[in-house]
């Protein structure tokens, strides 16, 4: 089969194209951006994963990055966080180009957790905390995730899944990140679990200007918190759009996961 380009896959909700500006085109305000991906191709040992990618996301916004397996959701990420040096395009986050720096990245203030939540399972809950800050780090945290106060003894290889993705999250805060990369928020996590916590998520955009990209198989629900979203298929921009509009219509979206 011959892999689609940029220009023949892509399609967009509202505007003609692939760069999805949440709050920005919402509002008519001019803030700057927090993550801005441009004409990105990124991929392993030279072999490009993903091809042409834009996006941006603005502070206190959330986008999904939807599409199926083997899309190109994490590869996105992984730049994004500058764990991957892009093949060409840019990657700009805060204002600086991020390009395979990952611990300038770290600092600048984009912070990515893992679909493996990069947890410590044999160490406790409060241990896994005090990793990422101080004392007043972790009150603060405790006070975001008060789940987490009667299991601050317990290692965290014996928390249920919900509990251990918010450990995840409580300490990625804990290093006061202004980009937030979450991939596969829900994996492993019953539709319970993950109600509990994208609430959570959307309080942290709007109370402190977070700004989240939410790698999510989950897409209503992705939908539910988000301000705007992309679909990959097959490495490249499917579709993107503000999440209201994508609510309202789930075929174009299942049209984007096949690629037509
Ligand atoms: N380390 C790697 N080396 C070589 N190819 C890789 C590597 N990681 C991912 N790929 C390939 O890159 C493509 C995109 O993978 P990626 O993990 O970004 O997709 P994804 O949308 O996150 O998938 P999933 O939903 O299954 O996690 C796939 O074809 C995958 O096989």
């Amino acid at each position: 089969m011959t892999t689609p380009t940029p220009a023949d896959t892509e399609t967009s909700v509202e505007t003609a194209t692939a760069t999805v500006t949440a709050a920005a085109t919402a509002t008519g305000t001019a803030a700057e951006p927090a993550l801005v991906i441009e004409n990105l191709i990124a991929g392993y040992r030279g072999v490009p994963a993903i091809r042409g990618v834009n996006l941006r996301v603005d502070p206190g916004n959330i986008l999904a990055l939807l599409g199926p397996n083997g899309a190109g959701k994490t590869t996105t990420l992984l730049a994004a966080a500058g764990l991957l040096t892009p093949l060409s395009g840019t990657v700009t986050a805060l204002g600086a180009p991020v390009s395979g720096r990952v611990e300038r990245t770290a600092r600048a203030g984009v912070s990515l957790i893992p679909d493996d939540r990069g947890l410590f399972h044999r160490l406790t809950v409060t241990e896994n905390l005090r990793l990422a800050g101080g004392r007043d780090e972790l009150d603060q945290a405790l006070e975001r995730f008060p789940q987490l106060r009667p299991l601050l003894r317990r290692r965290c290889g014996l928390l249920s899944g919900g509990e251990q993705q918010s450990l995840a999250i409580a300490r990625t805060l804990m290093r006061k990140p202004r980009v937030l990369l979450i991939d596969e928020l829900s994996m492993g996590l019953s539709p319970i679990a993950i109600q509990a916590i994208l609430p959570t998520l959307r309080q942290l955009a709007d109370e402190t200007n977070l700004a989240i990209v939410l790698v999510e198989q989950h897409i209503d629900q992705a939908l539910s918190i988000a301000d705007s979203a992309v679909v990959l298929h097959h490495g490249s921009v499917a579709l993107s759009g503000p999440a209201a509009a994508l609510r309202e219509d789930r075929q174009q979206i299942q049209r984007a996961y096949f690629g037509r």
